[in-house]
């Protein structure tokens, strides 16, 4: 089985590194396709079937994968190859897309979506995982007669070696050999939309334009397993003696690779976590950034799934402080509830409200003293984690949620105490979903002041001698006019979250 994944093979700028065999004579399978084996190897069979789930479902991968793996008994080596076969089709569908339909005699939408489907997981193989050709094509055909009937498997394996006559440099530098938006967003898989939202922040923020190579590779390497104790509750020693790194980055945290995160030591209780260590950032900079007081009331006013509002609820259990976790959805404030089970329970109150209709009750204005908004967002930060959200999300939705960003902005401060703390963040690097939110409402709201945004995300990092592990030089917008914060893949190797602190 073949376990060689596609970041392990990628060069700086994230192209992959030659795979040598350009030239050479590939070995196929001397047998006809209707003469080779018939049956699926059951970790294709997974991948193939998530990613049916997923393009003709909108099923969701990383929720559906790990059930499918438990139900068709893979081991883990077959685990770990249809986890890398189906996140790696999933997130270059555009580029593979591009290559096959230059290897296909009709449009691609002409091809039955299982044929589709089964062609990009060929393709992935072919051209990003270490399989020979002739175990590509094999297993790939078999899938398709198992699956799908004898019917398509020529045209399967036709165009497999087709495929299969480049490798992904050749196809690349082919296909899309400039520096365009378009050969950008072939070479890399992002939709052109988000490539030239991605460009817009990197200018916004003040990174040098040569480093928008960087972040559209670094969104596309699978990212490492990240991990909190939570504080004064979890313990982050037997997660270390199994095998995690110390985080450098942010206390109680640690770093993992490979292996199934339901094993490690605290995940299964809820005294561990599995939280990107940005997120983890934003959460601490809102509780550090100045003394918490007894008895200070906290809201988190989007909290689902709960991730922020585990590690909020787990400082202020610390102080003495309480914490109101709201989420919009019923179902998302069950997994808040599941999440905050392990903090004290007089620590915490759940609501289920829309968090506007939540600023209109009297009770609630000007009760908090510190509020998160981890808003509704496009989820642009966060490409790494979420295979196939780039092929899903689409530019009417971040209209949508910009509104809806700026009105649950203006209920969140209808709700601050003066002089309290407000934290915007968003898993995204969209100017309009960060920035531009932010001086939005400083234009809308005379009382609304930004603070030093940059300044408390330095102070929720690990501290060396007094110093932040987090470096300045690399928050981008902090020291700028808008004085926010802004982290990215390639620099942190963590979400892009934005974070921006506000008072009034
Ligand atoms: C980015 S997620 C929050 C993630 C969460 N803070 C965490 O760390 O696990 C945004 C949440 O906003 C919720 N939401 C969407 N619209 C809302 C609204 N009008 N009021 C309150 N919550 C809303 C969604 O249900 C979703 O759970």
């Amino acid at each position: 089985m073949a376990d060689e994944t596609s970041q392990d093979r990628r060069n700086t700028k994230g192209r992959q590194r030659n795979r040598g065999q350009a030239g050479r004579q590939r070995k196929y399978s001397a047998a006809a396709p209707a003469q080779r084996k018939r049956s699926s190897d059951p970790a294709r069979l997974t991948a193939f079937q998530i990613l049916q789930a997923v393009t003709h479902e909108d099923a969701y991968a990383n929720l559906i994968l790990p059930t499918r793996i438990r139900r068709n008994k893979l081991d883990r080596q077959d685990a770990a190859f249809a986890t890398e076969l189906t996140y790696g089709t999933l997130r270059s569908i555009g580029t593979y897309d591009a290559i096959l339909a230059q290897c296909v005699d009709r449009p691609l939408k002409k091809l039955d979506k299982p044929v589709l489907d089964a062609l990009r997981i060929g393709a992935h193989q072919l051209l990003n995982m270490r399989v020979p050709p002739h175990a590509a094509l094999d297993t790939t055909v078999a899938l398709v007669r198992d699956q799908i009937g004898a019917g398509p498997s020529g045209l399967v394996n036709a165009v497999l070696r087709k495929v299969s006559d480049r490798s992904l440099d050749e196809w690349l530098d082919h296909l899309a050999p400039g520096e365009s938006d378009t050969d950008l967003s072939i070479r890399y898989a992002h939709p052109t939309w988000i490539l030239r939202a991605i460009k817009q922040s990197l200018a916004t923020n003040g990174r040098p334009p040569e480093d928008f190579h960087a972040v559209l590779a670094a969104n596309n390497i699978a990212p490492e397993l990240n991990l909190i104790a939570l504080p004064g509750i979890g313990d982050l020693q037997p997660v270390l003696d199994y095998g995690a790194q110390p985080s450098d980055l942010a206390p109680d945290a640690a770093v993992f690779v490979g292996g199934d995160a339901g094993r490690i030591p605290g995940v299964a209780e809820g005294t561990v976590r599995v939280q990107d260590i940005g997120s983890q950032l934003t959460a601490r900079a809102l509780a550090n950034a100045r003394d918490i007081e007894a008895d200070e009331s906290w809201l988190d006013m989007s909290a689902g799934p709960g991730g922020k509002a585990a590690l909020l609820a787990s400082l202020a259990q610390t102080k003495g402080a309480s914490l109101l976790a709201n989420d919009v959805s019923e179902h998302r404030t069950k997994l808040v509830a599941q999440a905050l089970r392990v903090v004290d329970e007089d620590v915490w109150t759940m609501s289920v409200a829309d968090g506007l209709e939540l600023a209109k009750d009297p009770a609630n204005v000007q009760r908090f003293d510190r509020i998160l908004l981890d808003a509704p967002c496009t989820g642009l930060g966060a490409l790494r984690r979420r295979p196939e959200s780039r092929w899903r999300r689409t530019p009417q939705d971040l209209a949508t949620l910009t509104q809806l960003q700026a009105q649950l902005l203006d209920a969140a401060m209808t709700m601050l105490k003066p002089g309290g703390l407000l934290a915007y963040v968003t898993c995204s690097p969209h100017i309009a979903e960060t920035t531009l939110q932010v001086s939005d409402l400083l234009k809308r709201n005379a009382d609304a002041k930004l603070l030093d945004s940059a300044t408390a995300l330095q102070g929720a990092a690990l501290q060396h001698e007094g110093a932040s592990a987090l470096d300045r030089a690399t928050i981008t917008g902090a020291d700028t006019e808008s004085n926010t914060a802004q982290l990215w893949p390639d620099l942190h190797k963590t979400d892009a979250m934005f974070f921006a602190l506000l008072t009034h």
